[in-house]
């Protein structure tokens, strides 16, 4: 073989290797409108920044999210990406919450097949400490946070009605008349799951089948997750309500993910008015979150910036080395420079 065509096949080879890179991960979450979730957005960004997270936000936006507020995000060091709205078949369903019903749009994350493994974050969740690890969980199964059935929200419900909960399962025991046990619920606000392009479709395909109900996308998820979901502890999205629900089962300085998604806890729009609002638990919380929403060396230009100094200011030191090395090949020149000072 000439040597040229040996050249070629490195060449080949090389160029092979540098295209099958390394499956990518990322965070995404969720936006819609033109209100102040994007305030949330902003804060889960440097929330994310603050605790070294190896991967970047991907932001699923709606159509209705305004230029400015897509610009502020970018400003970020978000990675914006438009969808269309998905919505529920025709249904005379009175969702948990009227806007609900614009949360099955968060359905095409499923198709950012450019990624192997996203984690799902809602807008009103903050990251405390790193999760990056959660990325490597097993393949294949769909990883979430168990939610809570005491609030009123669900009072639509046979459980909230007789009063069960998954949380204590033995405190009020599932009668038998009402049927089998209601399977494992989790909470969609935070979710690890990988993008699929047959899934995707058969996500829009069945939801097409699907009745609505109250909690829109959250029990669709549930449903279809059904067999593959895989409970994860509740430091990884601790759902606000269960500090007054269930405090035995949460360690508060444990939580690495908290979700504000009590009534009245969005940190943004915070008046400590509604119930369970004034606790001490949730005013530190709000706390925690505006400190660094507030922080701007968090800011992705700050940080970008003192990284380039910080870069500068290594390249200087190299250069300097790199002189002072070629200047020691000129002959003792570099003691005088390096020789302590006479004390
Ligand atoms: O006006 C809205 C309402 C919701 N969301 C997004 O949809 C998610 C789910 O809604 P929310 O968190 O309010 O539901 P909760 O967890 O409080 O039930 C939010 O976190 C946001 O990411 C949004 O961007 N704009
Ligand atoms: O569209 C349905 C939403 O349902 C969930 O929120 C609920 C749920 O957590 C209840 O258990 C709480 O009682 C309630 O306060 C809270 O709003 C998800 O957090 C959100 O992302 C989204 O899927
Ligand atoms: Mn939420």
């Amino acid at each position: 073989m000439t040597i040229s065509r040996a050249r070629q096949y490195t060449d080949i080879i090389s160029a092979a290797t540098v295209t099958a890179k390394a499956p990518k991960r990322a965070y995404v979450t969720f936006l819609a409108g033109n209100g102040d979730y994007v305030k949330g957005v902003v804060g889960l960004a440097k929330g994310l920044r603050k605790v070294n997270s190896k991967y970047p936000l991907v932001v699923a936006l709606l159509p209705d999210v305004p230029e400015d507020h897509r610009k502020i995000l970018v400003d970020q060091g978000c990675i914006i990406r438009e969808i269309e709205p998905v919505y529920p078949p025709e249904n005379q369903t009175q969702f948990a919450m009227a806007y609900y019903v614009i949360n099955y749009s968060k359905l095409r994350i499923w198709e950012f097949v450019e990624y192997s493994k996203m984690i799902y974050l809602d807008g009103d969740i903050q990251v405390f400490d790193n999760i990056d690890h959660l990325f490597d969980m097993e393949d294949g199964y769909f990883y979430a946070v168990m939610d809570c059935f005491c609030e009123k929200t669900w009072s639509h419900t046979p459980q909230y009605k007789i009063g069960y909960c998954q949380q204590c399962p033995d405190k009020v025991q599932w009668p038998s008349q009402l049927g089998p046990k209601p399977p494992l619920y989790f909470n969609a606000g935070m979710f690890v799951y990988e993008p699929s392009l047959p899934t995707y479709e058969d996500l829009l395909t069945t939801l097409k089948v699907t009745p609505p109900t109250p909690f829109a996308e959250q029990d669709y998820l549930n449903m279809y997750f059904r067999d593959i979901y895989r409970p994860i502890p509740p430091i990884y999205n601790l759902v606000m309500a269960m500090l007054w629900r269930h405090p035995e089962n949460i360690e508060l300085d444990k939580a690495k993910v908290v979700h504000y998604c009590a009534a009245g806890s969005k940190p943004w729009r915070y008046t400590g008015k509604e119930d369970n609002m004034d606790r001490e638990d949730i005013k530190t919380l709000v706390a925690k979150w505006w400190e660094i929403y507030d922080d701007e060396s968090l800011d992705y230009n700050n940080v970008v910036a003192s990284g380039q100094a910080a870069e500068a200011d290594e390249d200087k030191q190299s250069g300097l080395q790199l002189l002072l090395a070629a200047l020691s090949k000129a002959g003792g020149f570099v003691h005088r420079i390096n020789a302590p000072s006479a004390a």
